[in-house]
Parts: C-alpha cells; structure tokens; sequence
C-alpha cells in the first residue's frame, strides 16, 4: 500500500489523534459521534440523518466488503468526515464495486485513518459527541490552529438541517402488486430502504419535501401519513410539528420513526434534549411496554424525548403513552396516541443496515389504515 499522508482529528476540548489521510484530503468540520455497527457502513454512510457529523466507527475493520452498486441509502454520502482504525487492504465481495477509500475520494469525503478508535469512543462516550475536524494533507496546522477552526463550527444544538436533506421535488414510490393505501412520506432525510418496506405491503409512497403544506399533504388524499427519519435538533423541527398538529387533528393514520418520533412527540406536547453521546448501532435493545418483549433494534440518533418508561400523559391530542424505552439506559424509543390513530419510534425498523426484529411495525401501520378505512 503507498504511505498515505498525514491527518489529524482534533476535538473541541482539545484532545487530537494522529493517523493517515483516508478518502479525500482537506478539512471536515463535524460533530464527532461513534457507530457500534460492525457491518453496514455503505448504509451508514449514505444515511441523511448523518449529515454535519463526522462518524467514527468503534469496530476495529471498514472496508471490508468495498463499495456496491446497490446498498445506498439516499443519492450520496452524507456524513461530514469519517473516522477508522483499520481499512480493508483488499475488499473482497462479489458485489464490490470499488474500495471505500475509493468512493470517499470520489464524493469528496474527507476521513482519517489509523485512529484508536476504541479510545476515541470512550472519550465521546465519558465527554459526550462534540464538535470536531479532520484535517490531511495542505489543511494540517498547528493544534491551536485546529482547535480554533473547530470552535468556530456550527454545534449540532439548534441545526435545522432537513430543509438541506430533503427532495426537492415530490415523488411517487408504486406499489408492488395491488395498491391497497396511499401514504404522505413527509421526507426529512428519509432512507431508500423505508419507501422499500412500504410497497412491499401494497402502499403507494408519495414522498413530499421538507416543506410541505397541510393543502399538498391533502390533494394526495391520503390513507395515512409517514414522518421519516433526519438529521438535526429536533427542536428546530416547528413545520414539520404544525403540519403533524394538524394531521392528528383530522385523525388520520400518523407513523414516525426516529426524528419523525421526536416530530410527533412535540406535536403531542413533549420536549426534546441532546443526549450526551447518543444511540448508533444496529444491536440497541428496545423494551415494548405493552408486551415487555424486547427487541434489538438498528438505531442512529443523538436527541431524544423527555419521558419515562411507561409514561402515560395527557397531549392536545388526549390520552398518549411512552410505549417503548431503551433497555440500555432508559431512553425514550416510542410512542402511542389512545384517541387518534399515531405511533412513532425512536429506532429504525427499516433496518438498513441492521436486524429485522422491528420490521413488523410496518404492518401494524397497515393495520391502523384499515381500521379507518
Ligand atoms: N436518525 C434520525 O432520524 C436522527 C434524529 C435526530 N437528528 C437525532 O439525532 O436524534
């Protein structure tokens, strides 16, 4: 392998690890958040709900499998910069396509390898996500250099960030075979794999922009309506909490998941925080309240909603219930409307990459279509 150039990550608080140029070089400015999953890096890459931070994978070998044709989760890598230890010499699979070190030079990405990654992730994980650079070749500076260009980054609280995801035009998903509903996909940063799961169950997906209206979200006269996942403060989220006000008004059928979660727990009246190093993985046990059957479930966020397990409390909307929570640490992972028909979770049942314990939660949203209907 040729030497590969020089690169630095460095923290806000100022700590910095050496290792080698990966992917292009130059300078990314991210929040540094770590991703357990031992697989699944194409879909973590290509994952809109990463967009402003620079992932660092905790497992030890990326790279591995290259990169396929056919795994991508949105149109390109979204992830700020990326974080290994140990990149795949000679990927070897019979879909690959190119290396991931090839990839990120192609879309521009700028990584550093050769990191520890474990120390890294127990930093983060004792002094939470922070913001943080990569920087390789001509980008090195001194350390106070490095750290200043850091601390004039954008932090992740306050970022509004689906407006800069999202489609811009509308689109429609068929369904596979008879089409059975049709459902407003209210695109934050959705995933390939999402629209996927719900044709296969006979739904036609429109998938509108961020920024649709109450009137646009009714011309398509829907069975129901999906909040996707997405990146950013979920506290910036204020068109996306009215539009779902008034979704819930009129009773129709309501799914989120992960930031569509966080969506529909402020329209039913609950605060958000910034957690301090958050959930990435795809091994994140999840405790259904009503059944107290576990779940591991693929997950990828940094906020979550105020709740305890089990909670019930009373919204705008009447009765509702924190009806699942994270085995781990608490966490708030779902919830359930009792007088109109909503639920949402924190985690990802689409499962790109990840196991598919949660895929269910697609027929129950069938299930809920074909009460109203
Ligand atoms: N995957 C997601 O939808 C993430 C939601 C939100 N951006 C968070 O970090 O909590």
């Amino acid at each position: 392998m040729n030497a590969r150039a020089q690169a630095a990550l460095v923290l806000e608080d100022g700590r910095v690890f050496r290792g080698a140029a990966y992917g292009a070089q130059g300078r990314s400015l991210g929040e540094a958040v770590f991703c357990t999953g031992m697989t699944g890096y194409q879909e973590t890459l290509t994952d809109p709900s990463y967009h402003g931070q620079i992932v660092v994978q905790t497992a030890p070998q990326i790279g591995n499998t290259g990169w396929n044709d056919e795994d991508d989760e949105s149109s390109k890598i979204w992830v700020n910069g990326y974080v290994v230890r140990d990149p795949a010499r000679t990927p070897s699979n019979w879909r690959s396509r190119r290396t991931l070190d090839e990839e990120l030079v192609r879309q521009g990405v700028v990584g550093i390898a050769e990191v520890d990654t474990r120390s890294l992730t127990r930093h983060l994980r004792e002094l939470g996500a922070m913001r943080a650079g990569v920087f390789s070749g001509d980008a090195l500076g001194t350390v106070d250099e490095m750290v200043a260009e850091v601390l004039a980054s954008p932090k992740m609280e306050g970022a509004d960030l689906a407006g800069q995801v999202t489609t811009p035009k509308p689109y429609v998903v068929p369904a596979e075979g008879e089409t059975r509903f049709r459902v407003v996909a209210l695109d934050l940063g959705i995933k390939s794999n999402t629209p996927r799961q719900m044709v296969k169950r006979g739904i036609e997906v429109h998938v509108l922009p961020s920024s649709a209206s109450l009137e646009e979200v009714l011309a398509i006269e829907p069975d129901g309506v999906f909040l996707s996942n997405g990146p950013g403060d979920p506290a910036t989220t204020t068109h996306a909490t009215e539009l779902t006000k008034q979704v819930l008004g009129r009773e129709i059928p309501l799914f989120g998941i992960c930031f569509g979660n966080q969506v529909l727990g402020r329209a039913l009246g609950l605060g958000t925080y910034k957690m301090r190093y958050g959930h990435r993985g795809i091994n994140i046990p999840v405790i259904d309240v009503a059944t107290k059957s576990v779940a591991i479930t693929a997950q990828n966020h940094g906020f979550a909603l105020e709740g305890e397990p089990g909670q019930r409390f009373e919204s705008p909307f009447g009765a509702a219930q924190v009806s699942h929570y994270c085995a781990n640490d608490g966490a708030v992972e779902g919830l359930r409307a009792f007088d109109v028909p909503a639920f949402s979770v924190q985690y990802h049942p689409e499962a790109a990459a990840g196991p598919h314990d949660a895929a269910p939660l697609f027929d129950d949203f069938v299930s809920l279509m074909e009460k109203r209907s």
